[in-house]
């Protein structure tokens, strides 16, 4: 038995004990300031893909329907959010934690970017060090109200995705994939991932899938044939969408305006299913 036991498992860190009736818990709590009602994972199976453009599409998005929206970037080690927002004030703290970083629209921002004196130096830490960062980078950040936190992840089933599933409340991941050979066994992975892990997968974007020829109007599958409608499918994803190319983002990215792209109603599918009352756990 534990030593002091008052058989209140709930609040007990002993996971060991014979007496334990209750899993241990090892969810995080925002900060006492905080009020965080949705967390939303960004994830690819590999890097490279536009996972940080659909996350910031995503975020401008609900933001733009009213939402309070924050972006966690867990891409500790190469962060892009902050640049493609045009955001380059560093981070600031108070007594009531570290206060997150605002883009133009008021979205809320976390990221490494914001903590160092050039965005060009490099971030060369350990794994323990990166999940602990991605850690305080939720339970130690003044949020304030927020209705949906998105976390951009690092490409890959790294131990960032694996502290993310296991210390953060994810309520579903949206995955990010190109049209190329390797994306199904690549959605897999991840999609595999998330459901041992018991987080509801909400939706499949399919970034690059075509360009449009500025000329004729013809659409080119540049990268091969899209696939994510039938790997969607083949994995019971729910929700599928998908992005041109188009240089305007690579342009609106590169001058940190991001929030002015408009995306008209190609991430629909997700945003209302990101909206869709089922899958939260109120
Ligand atoms: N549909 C698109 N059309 C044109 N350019 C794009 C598109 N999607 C992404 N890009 C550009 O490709 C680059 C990589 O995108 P992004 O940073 O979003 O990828 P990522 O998957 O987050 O990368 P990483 O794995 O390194 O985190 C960026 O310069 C972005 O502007």
């Amino acid at each position: 038995m534990a030593e002091e036991c008052t058989h209140e498992c709930s609040g007990c860190g002993v996971s060991d004990c014979g007496d334990r009736s209750q899993p241990v818990d090892h969810t995080l709590k925002p900060n006492d300031q905080s009020t965080i009602k949705h967390v939303i994972g960004v994830v690819s199976g590999k890097g490279g893909v536009g996972k940080s453009l659909v996350t910031s599409l995503l975020a401008s998005s609900m933001q733009k329907k009213g939402f309070k929206v924050g972006i966690l970037d867990a891409d500790v080690t190469g962060p892009s959010i902050p640049k493609t927002f045009g955001i380059t004030n560093p981070l600031s703290a108070d007594a009531n934690g570290i206060l997150p970083a605002q883009t133009q629209s008021g979205i809320k921002v976390i990221s490494t970017n914001l903590m160092l004196p050039q965005d060009d130096l490099p971030v060369a830490w350990r794994g323990p060090v990166v999940s602990n960062a991605v850690r305080q980078f939720f339970n130690e950040v003044n949020w304030g109200e927020i209705d949906y936190l998105f976390v951009d992840m690092p490409p890959g089933t790294s131990d960032v995705l694996l502290t993310v599933f296991q210390s953060l409340p994810v309520d579903g991941i949206v995955t990010v994939s190109a049209p190329q050979e390797l994306v199904a066994m690549i959605v897999g992975k991840a999609v595999h991932l998330a459901q041992d892990m018991d987080v509801p997968i909400l939706g499949l974007v399919e970034n690059m899938a075509y360009f449009t020829c500025p000329d004729c109007g013809k659409k080119h599958h540049i990268f091969g044939e899209p696939q994510g409608k039938e790997v969607a499918e083949r994995y019971e994803i729910p929700a599928y969408a998908t992005l041109p190319i188009d240089p305007d983002f690579a342009r609106l990215c590169d001058a940190g305006k991001v929030e002015e792209y408009d995306v008209a109603d190609a991430l629909d599918p997700i945003v209302a299913q990101i909206e869709k009352a089922e899958w939260k756990a109120e």
